[in-house]
């Protein structure tokens, strides 16, 4: 003990509360897979080494006299431990209370309700999904030692725990902390000891690890001399015809903690204008954090080879999902953050990366249905914001979107599918916007659809109420909701059957209708006779002009509107009910009647009655009403 430092007794912290919820948890497993632990640190550890390259850049002292990364495993099956070190850019004091005593991420709640309402089996693929990497040491170890060193500093610290509600921190003896970089050592717990052994070691790095950018080493025993495993070459700077399916999912699994296949691979050089290899992969299963708004693009940006940024908005938010990496020789190495946003370079290569990737999901819908429908049902809901988000590719996305219709059933059709079946004379492409698709297919609004044949799309996703409304046209034809404005139906013959005229413009109905219109007009801005009813009594439809009636309810949910537009209540005229309302005369029935069908109307779009009481007693009345006849 020779330093000032080290005469400072050890400090014990307690862990923040998730913290130690979070260990709680890992520790009375819910995780049946623990061999990812390994994959978490070695993960880590070439970040570390990464960041190191990254800061030498400004700073080439840093490296001292060991340019080389490196990451070595060294096993002690005697001793029951494995040691993982690195010489990548190591913790100060602060950086490790920072980094392994909180849970700073975004996330992390979510990720603890998860796990919590835990199916066995999940737990794994979440903890590299949420970043609390690090403490899934403690599925094996019932204590862990990391010793680390900035690089540059004099100082070496010592954060120790069981994992147990709390940690401690201590100057380490700087002459045998590693001169650069992080050690730590796990002490295995006694059905974890097999992990000291060198075969199921090294058959873990190759499964998981295989494609780490930096060389792994493995020390079999403590005094031996440490055999490099992999090489640390980088897959993407390979031709796509050198490297494997299984090569490519193994990078996939450890460049994005999943566990599943990619759904698709997209591996290209670029060349000419600009400079760059794009790896990208779309994951096969959705990440639990798709629509969260924090949530930010996944690629990695590499300057040469050189990590730079796991942070830049790499593709647009509507590819969010696509994990992987950007690697280009036209930015200069000391790229700035700034820079990154700004820079033209980045948006020339952003647009290529995307044209790619809309190509090859292209590729895949004509190649591989199933593998394609998969992927949409996964990702649609997410590539669909890009059709407001993104002008220049509207009509790509368009194309490749998939969705469920009054006549798809269980199937999937494209808008192609939807105008090469559409009626003769037909304008628009009729949509109905929100709620389950089960709510959607049973809305009265369709009726008058279905009875003449005309397809609707069922738009079940909340982002489909806003693109609708910015997607002018498709192949010539509008999109136009069949809850808004007039609908246009007359000119289709209905399916199949005579067209009953009887008592459509009878002045009695006439009279009801003028009578409604009166006695609503502070709830309706009108009462007419609709086209689209066949069945149903009623419905409530948008103006025209005035927002749908679902987008209207999302806008006013999220603040984003005040108070709403009045509906039109339509009125079936053809409907026994509405004709016998029509015919009798008794003033208090017919008033009765009028307030009971609007209610209806709004309960059929999964409203409530405006004032459930008074709709209580006017049901009764007319029910008293009916029983005397
Ligand atoms: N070997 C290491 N060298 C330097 N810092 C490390 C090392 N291991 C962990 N850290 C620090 O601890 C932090 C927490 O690590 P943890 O694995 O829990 O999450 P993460 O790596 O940030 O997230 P993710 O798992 O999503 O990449 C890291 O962000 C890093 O700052």
């Amino acid at each position: 003990m020779t330093t000032d430092t080290v005469e400072k007794p050890a400090e014990t912290h307690a862990f923040e509360a998730d913290v130690a919820r979070l260990l709680h948890m890992m520790v009375h497993s819910v995780y049946s897979d623990k061999d990812i632990f390994l994959r978490e640190l070695i993960s880590n550890a070439a970040d570390a080494c990464e960041k190191l390259r990254y800061e030498a850049i400004e700073n080439p002292a840093l490296l001292a006299q060991d340019a080389d990364s490196r990451i070595t495993l060294s096993l002690d099956e005697a001793g029951q431990k494995i040691v993982i070190e690195d010489n990548g850019i190591g913790m100060s004091r602060e950086e490790m209370i920072e980094a392994l005593g909180t849970i700073a991420r975004s996330g992390t709640r979510a990720f603890l309700e998860r796990i919590q309402a835990n199916k066995a089996g999940e737990g794994a693929q979440l903890i590299g999904q949420f970043g609390v990497g690090f403490y899934s040491c403690f599925m094996v170890a019932d204590r862990v030692d990391v010793v680390s060193r900035r690089a540059g500093s004099s100082e070496a610290w010592q954060w120790s725990s069981d994992g147990k509600g709390s940690y401690s921190i201590a100057a380490a003896d700087p002459a045998s902390a590693p001169s650069r970089g992080t050690r730590i050592t796990l002490h295995l717990m006694e059905d974890a000891k097999s992990y000291a052994s060198r075969w199921t070691i090294e058959r873990l790095v190759k499964e998981q690890s295989g494609h780490v950018p930096v060389p792994i080493r493995v020390r079999e025993k403590p005094e031996a001399e440490p055999a490099q495993i992999t090489d640390g070459s980088a897959l993407w700077t390979k031709s796509k015809a050198e490297v494997t399916n299984e090569e490519y999912q193994g990078f996939y699994q450890s460049l994005s903690g999943e566990y599943d296949e990619p759904a698709l691979t997209v591996h290209f050089r670029a060349e000419g204008r600009h400079e760059y290899t794009a790896l990208a992969f779309i994951p096969g299963s959705q990440p639990f954090d798709m629509f969260d708004p924090d949530r930010k693009g996944r690629m990695k940006l590499y300057v040469k080879r050189v990590f730079i940024t796991d942070d830049a908005e790499l593709l647009p938010r509507y590819l969010r999902f696509v994990r992987g990496l950007i690697d280009t020789a036209d930015l200069p190495l000391n790229v700035s953050r700034e820079m990154i946003q700004e820079s033209p370079i980045l948006s020339a290569i952003r647009k290529g990366v995307t044209s790619r990737i809309l190509t090859a999901i292209e590729k895949l819908a004509e190649t591989d249905t199933e593998a394609f429908l998969k992927l949409w049902s996964n990702f649609g809901s997410v590539l669909k914001e890009g059709i407001y988000e993104d002008f220049e590719k509207r009509d790509q996305l368009l194309a490749l979107s998939r969705f469920r219709t009054t006549t798809s059933g269980e199937a999937y059709r494209s808008l192609a599918d939807y105008v090469k079946d559409a009626k003769e004379g037909q304008e628009a492409i009729y949509y109905l916007a929100g709620g389950s698709l089960e709510q959607l297919a049973a809305s009265p609004q369709l009726e008058g659809f279905r009875a003449r044949g005309i397809e609707v799309l069922l738009l079940a996703d909340q982002i489909d109420s806003f693109w609708v409304m910015n997607a002018p046209q498709f192949e010539g034809k509008s999109f136009k909701s069949v809850s808004q404005g007039a609908a246009d139906l007359a000119q289709f013959a209905k399916v199949g059957a005579e067209v009953a005229a009887s008592g459509t413009s009878s002045p009695a109905l006439q009279d009801l209708l003028t009578f409604a219109k009166e006695r609503l007009a502070d709830q309706v801005s009108d009462v007419r006779s609709s086209e689209r009813l066949t069945e149903s009594a009623v419905c409530l439809i948008a103006a025209e002009g005035s927002y749908d009636r679902q987008l209207e309810k999302i806008l006013q949910g999220a603040g984003r509107i005040d108070g709403g537009t009045k509906p039109v209540l339509e009125v079936n005229p053809e409907h026994a009910m509405i004709q016998s309302i029509a015919a009798t005369q008794d003033p208090a029935f017919r008033e009765d009647a009028v307030l009971l069908l609007l209610d209806q109307a709004r309960v059929l779009d999964g409203e409530k009655p405006a004032d459930p009481r008074a709709f209580a007693e006017r049901l009764q009345r007319v029910f008293a009403r009916a029983a005397q006849v």
